[in-house]
């Protein structure tokens, strides 16, 4: 093992990234609570700072992806597509499989230019993750129950909202609904078998009710769907526990770009329509089994130098009172406080496993482990 790789396993080196990450999280968490006041008198502007301060916390997991763990994202896509990405308003669609696919995709946001606006349908239980979850709320994310009774009305009002959004922003949707498993992806394929729908071996069946609502509600403001899957070479499962640890992976991301005007107004045929790209998709992960990679050219976009210029800014003005505070404690710090402190360092370590391991897939919810049934109110 190199002597970088050996530090970046590290314990030390983890509980100061965490660090960092926690201070500067609170921080711009309740930064985030002073701009309150100002939404109601100036929304576009509370909008806006609101984005640059969620960039302050979302980059520096982008920071740990490229710069730590010197993780690579290869994007495929056509040369045409590519001049409109983080130019234009789009609906991302994505495949849900690894523990870090959000992350890829906050990478190529911020790669694009538009991860401090970047939305995204979320479980309703990800509202209390802290600061993530806290930051998605002034970011006006859409959270579901993933009970369409209850999500019909509170999701098509929260898209609504995003109408009039002053800056470019991506929305992504993992239409399957959860992470796949064999067990998910079993009860998935009964539900295809009686629904006559041709069976897919890389995916979960997809949810079509919130691409629909999505689609209706966007439409006029979003001008495109970008249907992407993600893959890792050499069948490698990264976990976020992996990137923290310095391991490198390599991303390889398939986008095709679909105009938004493309897809059917009525409910039945948008979700035949969702149905059909599942099956595409599904071609698209076995092309990627056989061969190693996707069809089309690649065109990555370069990385970018601000999430790591961020992470700096944070870790210098962090960084030194913490060493200033440890040196003090050990040399005058009386039991209670070295007590107290330590206290605090493992609260922290605590919190932050807990946080990560929301990333886990063997930790997952149970959606999808049964056919969920539902009075037909619609
Ligand atoms: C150029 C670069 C391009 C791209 C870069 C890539 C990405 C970057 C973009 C943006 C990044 C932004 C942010 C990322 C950051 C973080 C994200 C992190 C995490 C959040 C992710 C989540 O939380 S995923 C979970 C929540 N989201 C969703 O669930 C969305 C999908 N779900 C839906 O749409 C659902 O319809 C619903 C939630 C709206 C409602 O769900 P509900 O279950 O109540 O109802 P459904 O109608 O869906 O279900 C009933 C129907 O399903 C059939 N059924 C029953 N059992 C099953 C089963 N086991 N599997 C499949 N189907 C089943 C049932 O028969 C019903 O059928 P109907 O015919 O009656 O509809
Ligand atoms: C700068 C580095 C800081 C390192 C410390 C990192 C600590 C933060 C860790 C995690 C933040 C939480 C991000 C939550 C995103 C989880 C995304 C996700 O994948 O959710 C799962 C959901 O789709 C479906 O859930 P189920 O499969 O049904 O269950």
């Amino acid at each position: 093992m190199g002597l970088l790789r050996w530090i970046k396993s590290q314990f030390i080196c983890h509980l100061l990234i965490c660090y960092v990450f926690l201070v500067s999280g609170l921080v711009v968490n309740l930064l985030q609570i002073c701009t309150l006041p100002l939404w109601p008198v100036h929304k576009q502007l509370a909008r806006k700072i609101n984005c640059r301060l969620g960039y302050c916390i979302s980059s520096q997991m982008v920071a740990l992806l490229e710069w730590w763990s010197g993780t690579e994202c290869t994007l495929y896509t056509d040369p045409e597509s590519y001049r409109l990405y983080g130019k234009e308003n789009a609906i991302v669609i994505l495949n849900h499989n690894f523990e870090i696919d959000f992350l890829c995709g906050w990478t190529f946001c911020d790669r694009f230019g538009v991860l401090g606006t970047s939305k995204v349908m979320a479980k309703k239980e990800l509202a209390f993750v802290p600061l993530i979850g806290w930051m998605w709320y002034f970011q006006e994310i859409v959270f579901c129950k993933r009970k369409w009774e209850e999500d019909r009305r509170t999701v098509a009002r929260s898209l609504q909202n995003l109408q009039d959004y002053p800056e470019d922003f991506w929305f992504l949707l993992f239409c399957e609904g959860t992470r796949f498993t064999e067990k998910k992806h079993q009860i998935s394929m009964q539900v295809a078998e009686t629904k006559g729908l041709p069976k897919l071996r890389h995916h979960l069946l997809p949810r079509t009710k919130g691409f629909c609502v999505t689609v209706q509600n966007l439409r006029g403001k979003v001008t495109a769907v970008y249907d992407s899957t993600l893959n890792f070479r050499n069948n490698e499962t990264p976990t976020l526990r992996g990137v923290l640890n310095g391991k490198k992976y390599h991303a390889d991301l398939y986008v095709r770009r679909i105009p938004l005007d493309s897809i059917p107004e009525d409910e039945a045929e948008c979700a035949a329509w969702l149905h059909r790209l599942y099956q595409e998709k599904d071609k698209f992960q076995e092309q990627y089994m056989q061969t190693g990679h996707f069809p089309g050219p690649v065109k990555s976009p370069p990385c970018r130098p601000w999430a790591l210029i961020n992470w700096l800014f944070w870790a210098s003005l962090l960084l030194y009172p913490f060493f200033i505070l440890a040196v003090q404690l050990f040399y005058a710090g009386s039991t209670p406080t070295i007590v107290a402190t330590i206290a605090v360092c493992i609260g922290a370590s605590v919190a932050v496993r807990w946080m990560i391991g929301q990333t886990e897939i063997d930790r997952g919810s149970s959606y999808g482990n049964r056919k969920s049934t539902r009075k037909k109110t619609d």
